[in-house]
């Protein structure tokens, strides 16, 4: 924990476009201030959240470096929140805990109905953290770096015009590999491999693996295989300069930037993790399963979950 002269901060960054992720925002912020912990908001969001930043425990966010002498960002929302709380503190890399008021909320570590563990967790400082991979991604343009960017999920590299493929020859450490004409390629993480990279047919990497993936897009190609490219390595994707037209690169579907023929987007390993809260030990194969609604009934594991979470609804029919 960081000390801030014997304060406890948390920044809370929530989605103020729905009314459950304002209402759980405000619950959250009266709880942790109650506890004697300062709840740091953004200022634009404090409105329409309905937060006085004068108030007791309350304090506005800074503009630059809204996560400074904060212990972790408190995400109220789904992944594009989280995505969002991301970028706002990449630099100063505070823990990031997502409460799932999203439809997905894949990178959240809670859901609405552990609100109360939420709190006591926070408050008792009981949590680990865990690092996640991200990218770091440069645009070259006659050999010079024209644009720089991160991401936690993927870079990818699309069409600008919906009626037109987009031709790349894609490269790992410097070595051409193949030649795709494609709707985009995308380069993700292990994070990202449940996000676009899933999409696109890329096979779904557990957290613990580090690795660079790289899968086409709806290539018109004999050769189109999802790669995973070891860590250290350099990935590249050059826009060809026959394709008619821009490309257009996309971090995290946040940030974007325009491609020329003729650019490269290089992407490697980030200097920087991303760090995520983590409140429960549950495997990554249980979050697979429970997010993506996978099918597990009637293997003998279910029914062992079940039972680990108290549930024993279902145990007399499994067993
Ligand atoms: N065809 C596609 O699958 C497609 C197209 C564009 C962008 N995306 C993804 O959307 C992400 C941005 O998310 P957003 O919420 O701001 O946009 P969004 O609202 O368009 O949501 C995209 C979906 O991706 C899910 N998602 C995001 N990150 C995830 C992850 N790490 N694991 C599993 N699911 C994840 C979200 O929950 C949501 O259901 C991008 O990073 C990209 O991965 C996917
Ligand atoms: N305060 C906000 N104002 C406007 N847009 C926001 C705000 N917070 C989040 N968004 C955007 O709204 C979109 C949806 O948000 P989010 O992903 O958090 O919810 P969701 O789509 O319901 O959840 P999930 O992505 O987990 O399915 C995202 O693109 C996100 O960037």
């Amino acid at each position: 924990m960081t000390d801030t002269g014997g304060l406890r901060r948390v920044l809370l960054v929530a989605h103020t476009g729905r009314d459950d992720a304002r209402e759980v925002a405000r619950a959250l912020t009266k709880a942790l201030v109650a506890h004697g912990l300062v709840v740091r908001v953004i200022p634009d969001e404090a409105a329409d959240l309905g937060l006085d930043t004068a108030g007791d425990g309350i304090e506005p966010a800074p503009d630059q470096d809204a996560s400074a002498g904060c212990e972790l960002v408190l995400v109220i929302g789904g992944d594009g929140t989280i995505l969002r709380a991301a970028e706002l503190t990449h630099d100063a890399g505070t823990p990031l805990l997502g409460v799932n008021l999203g439809h997905v909320g894949f990178l959240a570590e809670a859901e609405y109905e552990d609100l109360e563990s939420t709190i006591d967790a926070i408050v008792g400082g009981r949590y680990a953290i865990e690092d996640r991979f991200t990218l770091d991604v440069t645009v070259h343009r006659d050999g010079e770096v024209v644009a720089q960017t991160w991401a936690l999920n993927e870079a990818s590299v699309e069409k600008a015009a919906r009626e037109r493929m987009i031709e790349v020859v894609v490269e790992v450490d410097g070595r051409p590999l193949s030649r795709w004409g494609c709707d985009g390629v995308v380069c993700a993480t292990p994070t990202g491999s449940t996000a676009y990279n899933f999409s696109a047919g890329g096979p779904i990497v557990w957290p613990g693996v580090e690795a660079l993936l790289m899968v086409p897009i709806s290539a018109h190609a004999l050769f189109a295989r999802p790669l995973v490219v070891s860590p250290a390595s350099v990935l590249a994707v050059e826009v060809l300069a026959r394709t008619d037209g821009f490309g257009v690169l996309w971090a995290d579907g946040r940030r974007a930037f325009d491609l020329p023929p003729g650019a490269r987007i290089e992407v490697r390993r980030g200097a920087r993790p991303v760090r995520l809260v983590r409140l429960h030990e549950a495997p990554f194969t249980d979050r697979l399963v429970a997010k993506f609604g996978l099918p597990v009934e009637g293997w003998r594991g279910s029914t062992e979950r079940r039972r680990r979470l108290g549930d024993g609804r279902h145990e007399e029919t499994d067993a």
